[in-house]
């Protein structure tokens, strides 16, 4: 039976109610357990919304175990945001699942998706449909680099519109615009605020969104939920002044 409260419903509600929220991205390569033990313990000072849990590689054979740290100290949904059907492994309690819409490799429009389906389908997880459209940031990332697609042009919003459409008119049920780990310039404005004013599916956005005033430019072009990976992981006191970027801004 489906349960009453879903995740995916409380990305609807983001949305709906202009209740931005706030995801940070821990990468297994990036994190020790004890790295993020200190850093479950900022996030009861200054809660969030989301873990994703995921990288590009993911060469630490921990990612498990840094999950069941996750689900034993802490209430935030955790979230994994795989880049390879390896990297399934949990405890989690949703999974973004992600088609490559912004390339044109089948391998990541659909087909680790059917390797993974069995596994998923026996995961228990909850499946959140996600467009994922990666944007060119200034330099090569991992994700584009090892998903062999060519990123969305940086300057072409109506691109990303039109492509996150698309995405929505085959089901998809979330919208992630990223400029990929440690990009240079995150994802514009003006690419956010045309995706935005296109399709109705909550937005997230992230990649390089690594002060508070990225952070409140992001949503107030219209970011439902933004993510954050690098700085946090580099300098995990920023967490505080990005809830605080996050709980201070409204919906436009
Ligand atoms: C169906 C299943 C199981 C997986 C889908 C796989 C797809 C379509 C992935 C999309 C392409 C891709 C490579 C996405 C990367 C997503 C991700 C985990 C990003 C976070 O990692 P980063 O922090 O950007 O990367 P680094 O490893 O460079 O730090
Ligand atoms: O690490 P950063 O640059 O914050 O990027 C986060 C995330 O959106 C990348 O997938
Ligand atoms: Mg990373």
């Amino acid at each position: 039976m489906r349960p009453a409260s879903t995740l995916l419903d409380s990305f609807i509600a983001h949305r709906q109610h202009g209740r931005k929220a706030l995801a940070v991205l821990l990468d297994p390569d990036d994190f020790t357990e004890a790295g993020l033990r200190d850093l479950l313990a900022r996030v009861a000072e200054h809660p969030v919304d989301y873990f994703f849990v995921g990288g590009s590689l993911v060469l630490s054979a921990h990612q498990a175990a840094l999950l069941a740290l996750l689900k034993a100290h802490s209430t935030v949904p955790v979230l994994l945001f795989p880049s390879h059907s390896l990297h399934l492994e949990g405890p989690a309690d949703g999974l973004l699942l992600l088609s490559l819409i912004s390339g044109r490799n089948p391998e990541f429009l659909i087909g680790q998706h059917v390797v993974a389906a069995p596994r998923l389908h026996a995961s228990g997880l909850e499946l959140l449909p996600t467009g994922y459209l990666l944007v060119d940031s200034g330099r090569p990332t991992t994700a584009s680099y090892m998903s062999g697609t060519a990123p969305l042009p940086h300057d072409k919003p109506g691109i990303a519109a039109t492509t996150a459409l698309a995405g929505e008119q085959l089901g998809l049920r979330l919208t992630y615009l990223d400029a990929g780990s440690g990009a240079l310039h995150p994802v514009s404005a003006a690419m956010i605020a045309a995706v935005r004013a296109t399709v109705a599916t909550p937005l997230i956005v992230g990649g390089g969104l690594n002060t508070a005033e990225k952070l409140t430019a992001a949503l107030a072009a219209g970011a439902d939920v933004v993510v954050v990976g690098n700085r946090i992981a580099e300098e995990p006191a920023f967490l505080a002044a990005a809830v605080a970027a996050v709980r201070s801004s409204v919906a436009g």
